[in-house]
This record gives C-alpha cells, sequence and structure tokens, in this order.
C-alpha cells in the first residue's frame, strides 16, 4: 500500500533525528519540507511567533487544534514547565497516528495528549472528561472555517479566563477572513497580528495573537 506524505515525513524524522531530542524533530521535518515535500507544519518562520507566544505565556494547560504530524505540539511541548499539559485535537486518525509517534521520538509525550475527533466535539468535554478548569493558551491550526465557531464555543464552555491567549495560524493563507472580522471586532480580545510567510513558502502568511479581557 502507497505510503502517504504524512508517513515519508515520519520516516524521515526516525532516520535522521535524535530519540528524545525535540529540536532535532522539529529540524528534521523542516529540513524535509523545505527539501523533499512540502506540508502544512507551522515551520520555522512561523514556529518562532509560536515560541515566544508560548514563552510569553507559560501556559500551565494548552489546547491546539489541528495536530497534524505534531510538528506543533513538539515545538510546544518542549516550552512547557514541568507539570504543565498540551492537548492537541485531530480530527483525521492517520494524521493522529502520525503525530503519536512523532511526539514519542521527541520524548514528549508525557506532556501531550492526543485527542482524536472534531473539535466541536472534543471542545465541550474538555472540563469534565479531561479535567481541564481553564485554558491558558490556545494555537488554532485546524481547519480555517472553523477558527471562528469554535472560538466562541471555547468562550461558550467557559474555558477561558482574564489573560488566556489565543494564536491562530494561517489568517492569509489560506486564509481566515470571518476570523479576523470576529476576533478584531469582539471588544473582549485585544489582538495583535503577526506578519510572516506561509511555511517553506515566500507567499505572505500571518497569525493574529488574542489575549481574552475577560
Ligand atoms: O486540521 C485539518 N486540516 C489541516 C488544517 N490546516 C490547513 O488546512 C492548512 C493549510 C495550509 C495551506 C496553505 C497553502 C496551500 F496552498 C495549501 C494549504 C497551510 C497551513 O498552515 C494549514 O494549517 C482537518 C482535517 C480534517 O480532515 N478534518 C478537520 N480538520
Ligand atoms: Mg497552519
Amino acid at each position: 500500500m502507497n505510503q502517504s506524505k504524512e508517513q515519508r515525513i515520519l520516516d524521515f524524522v526516525l532516520q535522521n533525528a535524535v530519540r528524545g531530542d525535540p529540536r532535532s524533530v522539529v529540524d528534521a521535518i523542516d529540513k524535509y519540507c523545505t527539501q523533499k515535500e512540502w506540508a502544512m507544519n507551522v515551520g520555522s518562520e512561523k514556529g518562532i511567533i509560536l515560541d515566544k507566544t508560548v514563552e510569553e505565556v507559560n501556559p500551565s494547560v494548552a489546547l491546539e487544534l489541528g495536530t497534524y504530524c505534531g510538528y506543533s505540539a513538539v515545538r510546544i511541548a518542549r516550552l512547557l514547565k514541568p507539570g504543565a499539559r498540551l492537548l492537541t485535537v485531530e480530527f483525521n486518525p492517520e494524521f493522529a497516528a502520525v503525530a503519536k509517534q512523532t511526539i514519542e521520538f521527541a520524548g514528549v509525550q508525557d506532556k501531550v495528549k492526543i485527542l482524536e475527533g472534531p473539535s466541536e466535539e472534543i471542545i465541550p468535554q474538555l472540563k469534565k472528561k479531561y479535567e481541564v478548569d481553564t485554558l491558558d493558551f490556545v494555537f488554532l491550526d485546524h481547519w480555517k472555517d472553523r477558527y471562528t465557531p469554535d472560538t466562541i464555543l471555547i468562550q461558550e464552555c467557559n474555558l477561558l479566563r482574564k489573560g488566556s491567549v489565543l494564536l491562530a495560524d494561517n489568517v492569509i493563507i489560506p486564509g481566515a477572513p470571518e476570523f479576523l472580522k470576529y476576533i478584531r471586532n469582539n471588544p473582549r480580545f485585544q489582538c495583535t497580528n503577526y506578519p510572516s510567510h506561509l511555511e517553506y513558502m515566500k507567499a505572505e502568511d500571518a497569525m493574529e495573537k488574542a489575549v481574552f479581557l475577560g
């Protein structure tokens, strides 16, 4: 049966990264996707914006929507303090299976829990089933037309607290125009735009940070 691109990326990580070294896993994926096949990881340039935001927030509980191969889960988890955790939601079972192996190879599996299923089903389970009180940090990187409904759902489920930080990937390409309109016109969020580029390409992209004001 033909290997998927995501399987090829994982194989490259297993062959070229160092087990237990998250940085080497991130670098191996970036190398493969630069030299061999493009893939929708947040990438190294936007990855620095992600890193800085995670370091600034220093979350105890972080949520990622859209795990894909686990690249950003490894980037986030490697920066978490002892006892902090990342919950990452992936709808696609093949992606989730690859991400699990990437996360384990990087050695951050104790900090990361992959939740398989549609975000609209999982978000309402976070408090009771996954023992979440509030989310300190949310990275939105899943289907771009889910950014707005899931941000509304997260608020309806009372998962944000004063100072919770949302960071959204791809607000220019593929684009999340409705999300930008929603979040920038919502007085309960303080927004900041971070211009960047599409992963592994020259095309312009950007990330949007939104701090919940309570
Ligand atoms: O999360 C799910 N898909 C990936 C979302 N992410 C993207 O679509 C994405 C796309 C691009 C992108 C940019 C330019 C281009 F020409 C093609 C793709 C870049 C990115 O950085 C992304 O993050 C998903 C799957 C599924 O089956 N069900 C529910 N959700
Ligand atoms: Mg993305």
